[in-house]
Parts: structure tokens; sequence; C-alpha cells
């Protein structure tokens, strides 16, 4: 394939270790902070691509989805902090017959752990004295919080917990409410990013943790879905490609 990388940082070249790798061409990095080899996405660039891969930061991301859909090239989305936009964006790419897969977290491993949690959130159900919470490490550069794993595994654990009915992100100056799930976020170091989930009781306390040790999990998933978005039309969620992957 003949991938154009949109967002060159700490993702996107991690990106094109695995792109090359796997044996796949890059067609253009193309980064607003100069770091590609042009700062825009145009509709000239996007000629003789066969996919795009973008892990960029959520203010350009409706003006460029418009363009990969407009020249009708498949996009896989890493980016996170844009769910706000989710309907537009889809209305965009199926407006134009195009094809876009998206995902909080590409990593085999955090699959692996939502599932783990869904079961978790659901087996406490009609043990009460059971609580349930979130809380999430990344580096001192990510700029959105919570992260999108950390929304993502909150919709898992309110959709399969019948205590929890919304999240509780922010500061507290009275106690939690029983049918607030809380999730908290930490910033600072190199951390790649650390998810737990903490279960607890009077009597004992169970943790699930998501520790990605580096950045190349998160970039083999990405790239593992472009070359599965290839045959396909539509819009897609990383969980289609995952389901497919672990055969559930
Ligand atoms: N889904 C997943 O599995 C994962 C998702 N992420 C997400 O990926 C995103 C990027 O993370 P990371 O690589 O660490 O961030 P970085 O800041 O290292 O890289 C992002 C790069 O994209 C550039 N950029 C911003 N907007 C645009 C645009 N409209 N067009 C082209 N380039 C643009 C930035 O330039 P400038 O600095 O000038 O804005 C920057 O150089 C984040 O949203 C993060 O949460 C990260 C890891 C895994
Ligand atoms: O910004 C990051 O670094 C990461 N972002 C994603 C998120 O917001 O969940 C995925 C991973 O945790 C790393």
């Amino acid at each position: 394939m003949n991938v154009m990388i949109t967002g060159y940082g700490r993702m996107g070249r991690e990106i094109e270790n695995i792109l090359i790798q796997r044996g796949h061409s890059i067609a253009l990095r193309v980064d607003k902070g100069g770091y590609g080899d042009c700062t825009e996405v145009t509709a000239d660039g996007l000629k003789g691509v066969d996919v795009v891969i973008e892990f960029s930061l959520p203010q350009g991301i409706e003006n460029n989805i418009r363009l990969y859909a407009q020249s009708k090239t498949p996009v896989v989305i890493g980016t996170t902090g844009w769910d706000d936009k989710k309907d537009i964006i889809k209305d965009i790419i199926l407006n134009n017959k195009s094809t876009l897969l998206y995902g909080s977290n590409f990593s085999v491993g955090a699959h692996i752990f939502f599932d783990l949690v869904s079961k978790a959130a659901g087996l406490i159900n009609n043990t009460p004295e059971y609580d349930i919470m979130m809380l999430e490490y990344h580096h001192n550069k990510k700029k959105d919080s919570p992260s999108g794993t950390a929304l993502t595994t909150a919709e898992k654990i309110l959709k399969n917990n019948n205590r929890k009915e919304k999240i509780w992100t922010d500061k507290l100056d009275r106690a939690i409410d029983d049918n607030e799930l809380h999730v908290a976020s930490v910033r600072g170091g190199q951390i790649p990013g650390i998810h737990t989930v903490t279960l607890d009781s009077f009597a004992d306390s169970i943790q699930i943790t998501h520790n990605a040790r580096n950045r190349s999990g998160f970039a083999l998933g990405a790239v593992m879905a472009s070359e599965w978005l290839q045959d396909k039309k539509g819009f897609f969620t990383v969980e289609d490609f995952i389901e497919e992957l672990l055969k559930k």
C-alpha cells in the first residue's frame, strides 16, 4: 500500500517504522508542525494514495476528513478528543460514499482489557458492596483528558453495570454519588498510557490494568487496521476489525 501519514509526531513516526517493516511505501508525511514533507493535506497530495493513517490533533480533523472523503481515499483515524464531531464526520463519509475507521486505542491488548472490564462491570450487578472506578496515566505532552481509551472504557462500564449511569471527571467538593463513575487522569513523565479499573469492597480490591510499554502496539494495530480496510466501504470502528482478528 502507498500510505499518507498525517500527523508526523510520536505516533506518526512509529507508524512509519511499522509500515516499512510490513513492506508498504510512504506516499507523503503531512505535519502541521513542519516535521513532515508538507504542512497541509491537499487534493493533489492525495493522488496515488491507497490509504491515509492520521494521528494528529483534533482541531483540523474535520477539514482533513472532508478532503479524504471527496477523493474517496480510505482513512484510519487514531486522533482522540473529537467525540463531539462524530456525527458530522460520519455524515461526511457516508454522503461521499467513502471509508473511515476510527479507534481510541489500536493495541490488541487494550481490546482484551475492554472485554475483561465489561465482564467485571457486569459481575458486580448483584453485589452492591463492590464499587467500580478508573484511573489513567499519560505522558506530560498529552493534550486531551480523559484519554480516548478512558472514555471508551467508561462507556463499556456504563453499558454493563446497572448502578453507574454517568461519568464524573472533574474535581469533587462532595462525596461521589453511587450512580457516578469516577474517571481520573494524571499527566507527567514519559508514560505511553496506563489505564486501571478498580473494583473495591470492604473485604478486597480487584484491579484490571492495561499498561502500554511503548507505542509499538498502537502503531501495529493501526497499520493492520489499514490493511483490513482495503476492500471495505463505509464508516467503521476499530472494534469491527478486532472482532474479526480475535474471531469473537
Ligand atoms: N488511537 C490510538 O491507539 C492512539 C491515539 N493517540 C492519539 O494520537 C494523537 C497524536 O498523538 P501523538 O503522536 O502523541 O501527538 P504528537 O503531538 O506527537 O503528534 C501530532 C502531530 O500532528 C500534527 N498536527 C496537528 N494537527 C494537524 C493537522 N490538522 N494536519 C496535520 N498535522 C497535524 C502536530 O503538529 P502541531 O504540534 O504543530 O499541532 C504534531 O506534530 C493524539 O490525539 C493521541 O491521543 C496516541 C496514541 C495511540
Ligand atoms: O496520547 C496518547 O499518548 C495516547 N492516546 C490514546 C488515548 O487518548 O486513549 C491512546 C493511548 O492511551 C495513548
